[in-house]
């Protein structure tokens, strides 16, 4: 006998064979003079029998709580009532950990969420928050796999931060050493110095947002998946987030089916994404929209609600783009053809999910941002060093924020983005 089998590779040690399992009691039960112990570890879970014969075992089975850990050791049998068709008859306990009684018992994971919360360090280890965790793995490595195949390299930028790029009703303001900082919303716009080195660049990096309402979709603290590609237009955005988001969910349907249907997560959904996406100008959204009862006129914002109902349209993610220059950020470039818009796209997830990416082309002559910063009443003081990179070989340029949290919410099917990570941060959270 080998080492430690973990429990995804118990039937295949087969029949008969001595095995050393390590993990964590998920289930304890008691009948007719034996213990069954369902044992998880982080590849899935093994009943484990001990029988009262084997007294000495008995007692520490006995002994055991949920969440203890505990390695046992025993031989490998076929019981097709058993999780997997197996199971372990157990020889020994060679080593436990009792521990305390465990705070979440079968009632509390279905009671209010808040709890889960305040006990997420311990939910953590539940199977709905290992399959969420194991597809968000998945998802952060298809994001660096389609990165990095594709020519971009992957850079850093600072946490703290000085001027706003998504307004600055959003700012965590900082006591930087008796300067007034902030903690930064997006990388963007050391990206946009960056392509002057290494043209197409990427990170995944925190973002932070003061959102000071607690919605299904936001976060104060979130993963932000940014490029920056120079030389692009809004046609290369079209092109790369939809490439990149159908990797991912490529990527993801290869390897955590499991996951999903633990988590009860229909596929068809997700099969449907292959590029390209279809595109959807603002104009025939705010159509689409106000035949389905709302009430818009040109130049409002689509938010939640309307994305919600627009996204049930379509079976695919979309692109919706071209919005009018007052809803979006005043670095967003206008279409010369089509000067009240900007040549901008958000990318909105099926089944009502909505917006997971936003980007664009960048205002790239000098001028013009000057002049959009001073029409958007900010002071172009507040963004020198990044009005300087139009002063010095400047190039077109577009790039994208993928928000990391949001497309695993919507790839797990989840109701609500704080399942979607593991420590979730809101207005109303901070620890653990
Ligand atoms: N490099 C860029 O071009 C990014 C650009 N400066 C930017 O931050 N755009 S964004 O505000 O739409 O945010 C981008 C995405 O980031 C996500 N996002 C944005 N805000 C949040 C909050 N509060 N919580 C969770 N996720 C959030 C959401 O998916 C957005 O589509
Ligand atoms: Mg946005």
């Amino acid at each position: 006998m080998q080492g430690f089998t973990y429990v995804k590779d118990v039937a295949k040690a087969g029949e008969g064979s001595l095995v050393n399992v390590r993990g964590w009691v998920y289930r304890k039960r008691v009948t007719g003079g034996k213990i069954f112990i369902v044992i998880r570890d982080s590849t899935g879970v093994i009943q484990a029998v001990v029988s009262r014969d084997n007294e000495s075992v008995f007692k520490k089975a006995e002994q055991l709580n949920i969440e203890s850990s505990l390695i046992a050791t025993g031989y490998v049998r076929k019981e097709p009532r058993a999780p997997g068709g197996f199971e372990i008859q157990v020889t020994d306990i060679p080593w436990s950990f009792v521990g305390w009684q465990f705070p979440i018992n079968e009632d509390a994971a279905k009671a209010d969420s808040e709890y889960l919360l305040d006990m997420r360090h311990l939910w953590v280890r539940s199977r709905r928050m290992q399959a969420v965790l194991k597809i968000r793995s998945t998802i952060f490595g298809a994001i660096h796999e389609w990165f990095r195949s594709n020519g971009y390299y992957e850079v850093q930028a600072p946490m703290f931060i000085t001027s706003a790029v998504e307004g600055g009703s959003t700012l965590f303001e900082v006591n930087y050493f008796g300067e007034k900082a902030y903690l930064t919303q997006s990388s963007q716009f050391y990206l946009e110095a960056l392509i002057f080195s290494l043209e197409k660049v990427y990170t995944i990096a925190p973002s932070f947002r003061a959102e000071k309402s607690r919605t299904r979709r936001h976060l104060t603290e979130f993963w932000h998946a940014e490029a920056e590609v120079a030389w692009a237009g809004l046609e290369d955005m079209f092109t790369v987030t939809e490439n990149l988001i159908s990797h991912i969910v490529k990527r993801v349907l290869e390897s955590n089916l499991e996951d999903l249907s633990l988590l009860g997560r229909k596929t068809e959904p997700l099969e449907n994404v292959k590029p390209p996406f279809p595109r959807v100008p603002y104009d025939e959204a705010i159509n689409i929209l106000n035949k389905k009862g709302f009430n818009l006129k040109w130049g409002d914002d689509i938010g939640a609600d309307e994305e919600r109902v627009l996204t049930l349209e379509f079976t695919q993610p979309i692109h919706l783009h071209h919005f009018p220059e007052n809803v979006k950020a005043f670095y967003h470039r206008n279409d010369p053809s089509k000067p009240s818009t900007t040549l901008s796209v958000d990318v909105l997830a099926p089944e009502g999910y909505g917006e997971v990416v936003g980007g664009g082309e960048r205002i790239y002559d000098y001028d013009e941002l000057i002049n959009k910063i001073k029409r958007f009443n900010l002071n172009p003081e507040d963004y020198q060093w990044y009005i300087d990179l139009r002063k010095y070989g400047s190039v077109p340029h577009a790039g994208f924020g993928l928000g990391v949290d949001r497309l695993v919410m919507w790839i797990c099917g989840l109701d609500h983005i704080r399942d979607a990570l593991p420590f979730p941060r809101d207005m109303r959270r901070l620890k653990p």
